[in-house]
């Protein structure tokens, strides 16, 4: 049984066995990278429609029954963190419009070698909920935010601007309860938002923000065009323009994103170059989708369900081969920006980022 789910997802299953494997040697790909960082999407469902990530005439959605319960979420959460995963990210979708999202962060926080619980987010509930959500159990916060003029919020979220103020309220709420640094994720895109580069880096002067600048990735019908995309070097040198002294500084390890600061602001700049200059060298990051696919590689199409042999009682060592041979079809590198926009995948919004 648990063969024909595996070859129903034209996954190239491998009959290795995890029975005699390290711990560490599971998640550790064939270039050596190690996968202690997982990603995980709570939900296909958001309350805004971002033009770089949802398709404007939106996209199928999962079935209920064919998405993870929030039992299986925390199994396989589990199964993972036995085998050295000790940082999970929240996604989605927006995470914050799942239901139990609540009782979800607290069944992780229950998962005692789980270092960081993280969560990516539009920031539109943090007001609402970020005190319950730091309560049970958050310790990271990411918030995606990719202007600061409200008619601009309205155009790329295709909602009204006006909500803008929540986002804002939001980022605020968490530096005062002490997340540091709060990092805010924005695409940058030309035409669109790559006039404000002087305020976003103003918004890290007195607050401990790390404002980060995505290149703009393709995904199925998002319109990519390469033309909007600002390439990171090209980032630097308008900031530079303002800010002569803008410095690098240091990285965190694995990180996705180049870091930078004006000397004398207390927050950060950084670039995730995905598109100009990948990472994927260090790489440490697998991902669970909502409909509990797991795929390997932000930009690898083959997935492989974990959710049908769940259903059809698989042990976790079972789990585990499918997982093992997840992480060792990852390739070294995505394919490069040329072929990327050609390269089937999902809509971001069903990958979570
Ligand atoms: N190419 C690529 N881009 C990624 C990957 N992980 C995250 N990104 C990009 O970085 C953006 C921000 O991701 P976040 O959800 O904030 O997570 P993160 O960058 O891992 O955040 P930290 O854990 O705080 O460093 C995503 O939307 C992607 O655009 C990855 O593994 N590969
Ligand atoms: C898919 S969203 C899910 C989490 C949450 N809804 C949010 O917006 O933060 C995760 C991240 O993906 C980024 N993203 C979405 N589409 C993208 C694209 N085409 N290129 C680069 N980043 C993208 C968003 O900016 C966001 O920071
Ligand atoms: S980026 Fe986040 S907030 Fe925007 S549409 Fe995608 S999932 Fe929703
Ligand atoms: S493109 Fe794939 S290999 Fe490269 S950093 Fe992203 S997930 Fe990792």
């Amino acid at each position: 049984m648990l063969l024909r789910t595996i070859c129903k997802n034209k996954w190239s299953v491998k009959s290795i066995s995890t029975k005699n494997s390290s711990l560490d040697e599971i998640l550790t790909d064939t270039f050596g990278r190690k996968h202690n960082y997982l990603r995980v999407s709570l939900t296909e469902r958001c309350n805004l429609r971002c033009e770089y990530c949802m398709p404007l005439k939106g996209t199928k959605l999962s079935e209920q029954s064919k998405l993870l319960s929030n039992n299986e979420i925390v199994r396989l959460v589990s199964l993972f963190a036995k085998y050295g995963v000790d940082k999970i990210r929240i996604t989605g979708g927006e995470p914050t419009v799942k239901k139990d999202i609540i009782q979800i962060v607290e069944s992780l926080r229950d998962i005692k070698t789980l270092k960081t619980i993280a969560m990516t987010t539009n920031g539109l509930t943090l007001t609402k909920y970020l005190v319950d959500f730091q309560r049970a159990g958050l310790n990271a916060l990411n918030v995606s935010l990719d202007t600061l003029q409200q008619n601009t919020y309205g155009k790329i979220t295709r909602r009204n601007g006006q909500l803008l103020k929540r986002v804002l309220a939001g980022i605020d709420l968490a530096l005062q309860l002490g997340f540091s640094p709060v990092k805010v994720n924005c695409v940058l895109m030309r035409g669109i938002n790559f006039d404000e580069l002087r305020d976003f880096v103003e918004m890290t002067r007195h607050r401990t923000i790390s404002y980060r600048f995505i290149e703009f990735m393709p995904f199925s019908m998002n319109d990519w065009d390469e033309k909007r995309m600002v390439p990171y070097k090209e980032a630097i040198r308008e900031i530079m323009k303002s800010y002569p002294n803008f410095e690098p500084c240091n990285n965190e390890p694995n990180s996705t994103s180049k870091m930078y600061r004006v000397p004398g602001f207390v927050g950060n700049i950084g670039f995730i170059s995905s598109m100009t200059e990948d990472y994927c060298d260090s790489c440490n990051r697998l991902r669970l989708m909502a409909d509990g696919n797991l795929k390997a590689c932000l930009f690898q199409n083959n997935e492989i369900s974990l959710r049908d042999p769940l259903r059809e009682g698989a042990s976790d060592e079972e789990l585990l081969d499918i997982i093992s041979n997840a992480v060792n079809d990852k390739k070294r590198k995505h394919a490069g920006m040329k072929n990327l926009p050609r390269m089937p995948n999902r809509p971001m919004i069903l990958i979570g980022g």
